[in-house]
């Protein structure tokens, strides 16, 4: 997938200054690394992070993905730096109206993976090789890896990337995603600890 460098600027933002770039990917899709400090030398902090609109910026308590992006820019911001790899891949893959639809389903008791299964999706429709495009094309072959998602660190290893180290990101949990967070342990083996 070819990949263009369309635009880059400061991103002051309430964890500190960041890089925005923009990329252009064969998917017609603008996707985003938000970078602080030198990335170059030991391996940086790294979060590979999936479009959620809802939890990203609607504030929806339905999933983790607003508590963990704030995390990761936190870690990063600690630190001094490492990046966030924003991939437009909303909703697993599935799109916006889809993730919708998959809501509408599992408020009627369908879980997170069922309610994939029922409109005709995988439990998961997201593959990695994006995220490694973009890794490579900055030179990102050593990384600390922000994650809880054992396909994700897979997905990298088997491409050549190597994750020095996995940093856990628990964070949100709420009564109201409490239900996916546990099908996301049960069924999609997500590394994550029962409260
Ligand atoms: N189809 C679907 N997608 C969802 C649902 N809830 C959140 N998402 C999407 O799931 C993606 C985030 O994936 P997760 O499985 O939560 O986490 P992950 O990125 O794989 O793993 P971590 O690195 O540990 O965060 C985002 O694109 C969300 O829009 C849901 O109920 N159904
Ligand atoms: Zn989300």
């Amino acid at each position: 997938m070819a990949l263009e460098h369309i635009a880059e600027s400061v991103l002051p933002t309430q964890f500190g200054e960041f890089r925005i770039s923009v990329y252009n990917a064969a998917d017609g899709k603008e996707h985003v690394v938000l970078s602080m400090g030198d990335l170059k030398g030991e391996p940086p902090l790294i979060r590979i992070h999936s479009e959620c609109l809802t939890g990203d910026a609607l504030f929806s308590l339905r999933c983790d993905c607003g508590a963990q992006l704030e995390a990761a820019l936190e870690k990063i911001s600690d630190e001094g730096r490492g990046a966030v790899l924003y991939l437009r891949q909303e909703g697993r893959g599935i799109g916006l109206g889809n993730k919708i639809r998959a809501y509408a389903l599992q408020d009627r008791g369908a879980d997170t993976v069922e309610a994939n299964h029922q409109l005709g999706f995988p439990a998961d429709a997201r593959e990695y090789s994006l995220a490694i495009e973009l890794l490579k094309c900055l030179d990102l072959c050593h990384i600390k890896l922000m994650t809880n998602n054992p396909r994700k660190f897979d997905a990298l290893k088997a491409a050549g990337i190597e994750v020095v180290e996995r940093v856990a990101l628990e964070s949100g949990r709420n009564p109201h995603n409490a239900k996916y967070l546990d099908a996301k342990r049960a069924k999609l083996g997500h590394w994550l600890t029962l409260p």
